[in-house]
């Protein structure tokens, strides 16, 4: 088919490009549009996709004016479109599921790892000149075999960091959706069953030596992490995020790691990225990655073959490989 017109915020990586070309016409920014010019693009006419990245914002407002037909997103996740509001409008939205989850899960791994074997600290230790060979007492960590990892969700990023941490030694429980659940019989655990233990949210919270959240950010997922949790945490835990940043309360989560409420985050995201909560950076307890959960090479490339393919599904007018809400296909 010839005639369908995307807009692509971002550069994406190929084949999807040459995907999205063979479909239509592509139009790709030297810049990430800001949002007087995503509203601009939104409202033209012009595009029937606008293929986008997290840091594109569509709320209600745009989207009851938009005359576009689907947003692509370039992610797994997709907080920053209202979906209600898409749903109402029968804008269809896309996201790329699955390429991503080993690799978000080893982000997961690393930040446990390192974390809790200080290997920032270390590593700035030995940048800094003051390595002068074995020393018994330098930089003891925690071990990470024979303890306890908490998963909040029990999605595809925790479940492929459950298989990792059953690697490493570590117990594992879940909660699938905190606060609370029905219990998850085992046939939907599969090849967890008899490894890894439901728990409910408080459990959860109390019994980690590791926490780390697997949870998409919603309305009720926003601040799941707050001060109240952060208390009830053992004073030796380590909280980790790949999710996404305003699931913890970061202010909170500063203040507790300066009290010693708990030991150590190794997080991924940010409540308002890209700033840090004010003495979050200057923490030695931490270990601070830039989003870079699914940033290998190879899934960026499938990440934006599955972006493309969604995007020229919608653009002819059919449901979309990965839709996020396919009720909004008008047929
Ligand atoms: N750091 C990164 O670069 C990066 C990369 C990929 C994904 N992510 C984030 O990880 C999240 C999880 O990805 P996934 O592929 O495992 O998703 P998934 O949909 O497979 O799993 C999400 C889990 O959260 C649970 N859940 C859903 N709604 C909930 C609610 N309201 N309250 C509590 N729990 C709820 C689900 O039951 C499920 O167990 C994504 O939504 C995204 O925000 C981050």
């Amino acid at each position: 088919m010839s005639g369908a017109r995307f807009y692509v915020t971002t550069p994406i990586p190929e084949p999807a490009l040459t995907l999205l070309r063979a479909a239509g016409s592509v139009e790709l920014p030297e810049e990430l549009p800001d949002a007087a010019r995503l509203r601009e693009v939104c409202l033209s006419g012009d595009y029937d996709v606008v293929v986008s990245q997290l840091r594109d914002t569509f709320d209600a407002d745009l989207l009851t004016a938009a005359k576009i037909r689907g947003i692509s997103n370039y992610a797994v996740g997709f907080n920053n479109v209202d979906i209600g509001a898409a749903t109402a409008n029968k804008i269809l939205v896309g996201n790329t599921p699955g390429v991503l989850t080993d690799a978000t899960a080893d982000v997961a791994m690393l930040l446990i790892m390192a974390t809790a074997r200080r290997a920032v600290e270390a590593d700035t230790f030995v940048r800094s000149g003051k390595f002068t060979g074995w020393e018994p007492n330098l930089l003891l960590g925690q071990d990470v075999s024979g303890s306890t990892l908490g998963l909040a969700g029990f999605g595809r990023i925790a479940r492929a960091t459950a298989r990792r941490a059953l690697a490493f030694g570590m117990q594992v429980l879940f909660c699938p959706r905190p606060p609370g659940d029905r219990p998850v019989p085992d046939a939907e655990l599969g090849e967890f069953a008899g490894l890894v233990t439901h728990t409910d949210w408080d459990t959860l919270v109390t019994t980690s030596d590791f926490l780390s959240l697997h949870v998409p950010l919603n309305e009720q997922t926003r601040h799941l992490v707050d001060a109240d949790v952060l208390r009830a945490m053992k004073p030796t835990a380590i909280l980790v995020n790949t999710a996404r940043g305003p699931v913890v309360d970061e202010t909170a989560l500063v203040a507790a790691l300066k009290s010693g409420e708990i030991a150590g985050a190794g997080l991924d995201v940010y409540e308002d990225e890209p700033s840090l909560a004010p003495g979050l950076a200057e923490l030695p307890n931490t270990v601070l990655l830039p989003h870079v959960g699914s940033a290998t090479v190879a899934v960026r490339s499938e990440m934006a073959r599955l972006c493309a393919e969604n995007a020229v599904a919608m653009a002819q007018n059919r449901i979309p490989p990965h839709p996020v809400n396919p009720e909004a296909w008008t047929g």
